[in-house]
């Protein structure tokens, strides 16, 4: 009897030290150290060969097989054992990515054979694999295809999503000198008002360049397209560049010319490009008229030339906007440099019923006679100014127009004042020379007579100003009359 309780307690003593080890172990880790340690213990006794991936090549081109690897390491469900992860929001509302920190390190497994990733990130960044010598032979080729293979579909998948890059102030020359985000611009070719036979013929162009690689190459050019865009601020310059990447599906590289430091700097931002992309350069007669730039015109010539190598201009649309294409340099804008020139006006009374349809909604209106009459009386404002009066006054159609309206009839009244403004200083100038002359009598009493008359608009259009201001209040107890 003694023995039986004997033993009773001691198998009562061995679970109870069985159940406090397997907490001590699971609740306090213990057991990922003693993984480790073993882990590490077993590499001793491994000779590892090892494979940078390096994201750029030598002549810093982008190297796909690392694009492949970043996007491979993301899908690894032992990501989530690293020591460090970041968690990133991904392109669905609630998907969450896990992507290896700097310098951490993951392993996978492949036909059995066990395989390190560490993301090198020290002034540039790599990707590198350790594989077992015993293991090399029979694994490197298959796994690699079998990254190939599972990469190809995400990264695929992916080419529907476009990106927007921008250049960053140089700090490191091997740093990638381009910063990414998602492009989600929503503008089309249908959004943007502008004449119909010119936006086909543009599109058509576009099409025809997609289609024209053997063409270009048998004419021994690179296969590349440039566009200028000219026209006053708020035209839609900008919204045409986002309509041709969402035509193309081409990604699109913003380049600040005044964040590029010297010649060499540009040619290795357009080396870092990809192909299928927009190059675009914004506001490029400002920064010619710039004279504090350490960039030469020569290094500009040759970007927009692409004679880098055929490889890093290749199927790419470069796109130059300008205000003012009279203050840009003429070779600059010599043909083979900018092969299309496109203007985009001021608003005329077509373009305003292109608006009225796209923002209002409405494609005839009783007002629009009225404003057809204003447009003829020389009125202009931007796309930009008329749509923002449509937009703010959305709910009401007949206000939106009455309060563009009120804009046209200011924009006349404005155009009246500066030119007697003009003739004003004209009519000085004219009395400084005649008054060196002789005295100028008639030149002053016309002066005097100008100046009433300037009095008389300039509150004219400061009570029109008024109106317009009034047009923005929103408020729903304002009356559409
Ligand atoms: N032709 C147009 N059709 C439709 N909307 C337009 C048009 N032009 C301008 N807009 C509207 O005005 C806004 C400003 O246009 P955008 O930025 O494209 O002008 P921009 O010509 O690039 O001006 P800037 O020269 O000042 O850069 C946009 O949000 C766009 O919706
Ligand atoms: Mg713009």
């Amino acid at each position: 009897m003694e023995l039986f309780f004997r033993s009773f307690f001691v198998i009562f003593i061995g679970i109870c030290f069985c159940w406090l080890l397997r907490i001590v172990l699971f609740r306090t880790g213990f057991v990922f150290v003693v993984k480790k340690r073993w882990r590490n213990l077993e590499d001793c006794f491994h000779v590892y060969q090892s494979f940078r991936i390096p994201e750029f090549n030598q002549s810093s081109q982008q190297n796909h097989l690392y694009r492949k690897v970043s996007a491979y390491l993301t899908s690894l469900s032992s990501l989530e054992d690293s020591d460090f992860t970041n968690l990133i929001t991904g392109n669905a509302p609630n998907d969450i990515i896990l992507r290896l920190d700097s310098n951490q390190t993951v392993q996978d497994n492949f036909l059995g054979a066990k395989l390190l990733w560490t993301n090198e990130e020290n002034g540039s960044r790599n990707f590198v694999l350790r594989i077992r010598k015993a293991d090399k032979r029979r694994i490197l080729r298959p796994y690699l295809q079998h990254i190939h293979t599972l990469t190809a579909d995400v990264i695929e998948q992916r080419k529907g999503d476009l990106k927007l890059f921008m250049n960053s102030k140089p700090n490191n020359q091997s740093d990638t000198r381009w910063k990414s985000i998602q492009f989600k611009h929503p503008s089309t070719f249908d959004s943007i008002s502008m004449e119909t036979d010119l936006k086909e013929r543009v599109k058509s162009d576009l099409e025809s360049f997609l289609k024209s690689k053997q063409y270009y190459h048998r004419l021994g050019r690179v296969w590349k397209r440039s566009y200028l865009l000219y026209g006053p601020s708020g035209t839609g310059k900008s919204s045409f560049v986002a309509a041709m990447a969402n035509f193309l599906s081409y990604n699109v590289y913003d380049i600040d010319l005044f964040k590029v430091s010297d010649d060499s700097d540009l040619k290795l931002l357009l080396l870092q490009t990809t192909t299928k992309s927009i190059i675009v350069v914004e506001d490029l007669d400002r920064f010619l008229m710039d004279k504090s730039s350490t960039l030469s015109l020569s290094a500009l010539l040759n970007f927009m030339d692409g004679i880098l190598t055929s490889c890093c201009a290749e199927e790419r649309v470069m796109v130059f906007t300008v205000n003012c294409k009279d203050l840009v340099d003429p070779a600059v804008l010599r043909p083979g440099r900018i092969d299309v020139h496109i203007h985009f006006p001021l608003c005329d009374f077509s373009a305003f019923k292109n608006l009225a349809n796209n923002y209002l909604g409405v494609k005839d209106h009783k007002l629009f006679p009225q404003v057809e009459e204003i447009f003829q009386n020389g009125a202009s404002l931007s796309p930009a100014e008329i749509s923002e009066l449509m937009i703010t006054n959305r709910n009401s159609p007949s206000r939106a127009i009455k309060s563009v309206i009120t804009a046209l009839q200011t924009d006349v009244e404005r155009r009246r004042i500066s030119s007697i403004g003009r003739r004003l200083s004209d009519c000085g100038s004219r009395k400084s020379v005649a008054e060196s002359v002789e005295s100028g009598g008639v030149l002053c009493s016309e002066n005097t007579q100008t100046g009433k008359e300037l009095r008389k608009l300039y509150g004219f259009l400061r009570m029109k100003s008024n109106k317009i201001s009034q047009t923005f209040d929103t408020s729903p107890m304002r009356k559409d009359s």
